[in-house]
């Protein structure tokens, strides 16, 4: 049977089983993992002490993974880390699991727990990173120690990648570089980047695992106004704060275009579309009619408003020397996340007309483009077997469908390597825990973290397949 039976596995399968001893060994690995403050403070600012000692912290909770003989590290620009699990088998070609192991700062403001202290309560591991992205750094370590403590030898070889800069987009060029200089050609990457969604849509009670095929370009554009200084008790009529705020606040009065019907999100609900109430199922299943009332649905909440155009968030803003002075220059940035039916230039065209004035300057400070789209079908090795793994580790889930990520992953500088990335956590996300991402309160459960060991010690056993995928029958 392919891969797209419910039912596959290998004969020789390790069961996804832990002892209790495991299980609170890979908690309190977690917890000291969140101890260390990796954080990424802004492009030329990382705290490389506590990314050593991450270096150092993962060789002492993992000694199998670094003394097996079949697994190569590699340090890679001082702080990252690349595995090579030789597989047994040279005709199957290799995959890549990303994660990375630094986050945004965390000041204590707001927090119930201190961020960096990775304490356990009520059932939580709390701390910066509990979900972006330490937790996939250690689980992914985590699998791989239990399996290989199993006597597991994957015939399949895999990489397993660790940025220790991506909150700042930093090295994974280095990574990536050095792969495409020894030739690999991999069938796929797995990264972070969705999650299993509960909560995001107020009709939908059941949870759904969106696995991210693209993800979204973005911007970062700075304005400027300049004007004369001068004594603040003559004014002119307009100052460069006055400009530039009138500017950013045309900005953000005018949202850019609606691209609902030229995005994967029609995709995405069609697949949704049996699961809702009615009259809500006859309404997403036929979006050719009723696609404009969707598409102003959707946008009405800011999170999923976020999925049917380019967002537009006026990040930060500077201005004035003295009460008593006419300020001298203003400057704003503005953040853009660019959907992927749009462009960066078609963006850049669109805000030149909204700002209409002249006096403002434009500076992009840098700009990527959405990425494209990778495959979801039935011969979509990576996709399927994600879908597989999903289908066994979180039974309770009956949809699973591609998607749009709405942030940006390490995962775009390895488009050199393989057109199939996919952007999965497999942890249930809800509105409350999206916004713990770069918030406050981030955290995670015991048994979600447990979970997503098992999905990944599952996952790691099932790319060792040498069937490709075949077309499955959909449920009715
Ligand atoms: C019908 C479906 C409803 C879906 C609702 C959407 C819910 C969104 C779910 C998850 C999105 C989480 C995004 C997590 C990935 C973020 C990774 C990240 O933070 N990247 C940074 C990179 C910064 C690089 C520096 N230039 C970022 O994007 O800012
Ligand atoms: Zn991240
Ligand atoms: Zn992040």
């Amino acid at each position: 049977k392919g891969l797209g039976g419910q039912k596959h596995q290998r004969a020789s399968q390790i069961p996804s089983e832990f002892s209790q001893g495991e299980r609170v060994a890979m908690k309190e690995a977690l917890k000291g993992a969140i101890h260390i403050p990796t954080v990424s403070f802004g492009p030329k600012e990382i705290n490389t002490t506590a990314l050593a000692e991450f270096g150092e912290y993962i060789r002492s909770v993992f000694p199998t993974v670094f003394k097996t003989s079949f697994v190569q590290h590699e340090v890679i620009g001082e702080y990252s880390h690349l595995f090579t699990v030789q597989g047994s088998d040279p005709s199957l070609q290799p995959y890549m699991l990303l994660a990375h192991s630094d986050v945004v700062p965390a000041p204590d403001e707001g927090w119930e727990v201190p961020p960096f202290s990775g304490l356990e309560h009520d059932g939580f591991i709390h701390g910066r990173g509990t979900l972006d992205n330490k937790n996939s750094v250690m689980a992914i370590l985590q699998a791989l120690e239990l399996l290989l403590l199993r006597n597991y030898i994957p015939r399949r070889s895999f990489f397993i990648a660790l940025g220790h800069d991506e909150e700042i987009s930093g090295g994974a060029q280095k990574i990536s570089a050095l792969l495409q200089a020894r030739g690999v050609q991999l069938a796929f990457i797995v990264d972070e980047g969705n999650f299993i969604l509960d909560g995001f849509i107020p009709n939908l009670k059941k949870p759904f695992a969106i696995i991210a095929v693209t993800e979204k370009g973005a911007i970062n554009l700075m304005l400027q106004v300049n004007t004369t200084p001068g004594h603040s008790s003559a004014p002119p009529k307009e100052t460069s704060i006055g400009i530039l705020a009138a500017a950013v606040s045309r900005l953000e009065q005018t949202p850019m275009p609606n691209m609902f019907g030229s995005g994967l999100l029609k995709m995405t609900l069609q697949e949704l579309a049996h699961e809702f109430p009615f009259p809500t199922n006859i309404i997403l299943s036929n979006l050719w009619l009723f696609g404009p009332l969707v598409s102003r649905l959707i946008e009405r909440n800011y999170i999923t408003n976020a999925l049917v155009r380019t967002t537009t968030a006026l990040t930060m803003f500077n201005a004035g020397v003295k009460v008593n002075v006419i300020p001298p220059v203003a400057q704003a940035i503005i953040n853009f996340r660019v959907d992927p039916a749009q462009t960066v230039q078609e963006v850049l065209e669109l805000v030149k007309n909204i700002v209409a004035d002249n006096r403002v300057q434009f500076h992009v400070l840098s700009a990527i483009d959405p990425l494209p789209v990778s495959p979801s079908d039935h011969q979509a090795l990576g996709y399927q077997l994600l879908r597989q793994t999903i289908r066994s580790v979180f039974p309770e889930v009956n949809i699973v469908a591609p998607g749009v990520c709405i942030g940006n992953t390490d995962s775009r500088h390895y488009t050199n390597l393989t057109t199939s990335i996919y952007r999965f956590n497999p942890l249930y996300l809800n509105p409350q825990s999206f916004q713990s991402i770069h918030g406050i309160n981030e955290k995670i459960s015991v048994r979600a973290y447990e979970t997503q060991v098992k999905f990944i010690f599952e996952f790691i056993q099932n790319a060792d397949t040498d069937q490709e995928p075949v077309p499955h029958l959909h449920e009715l």
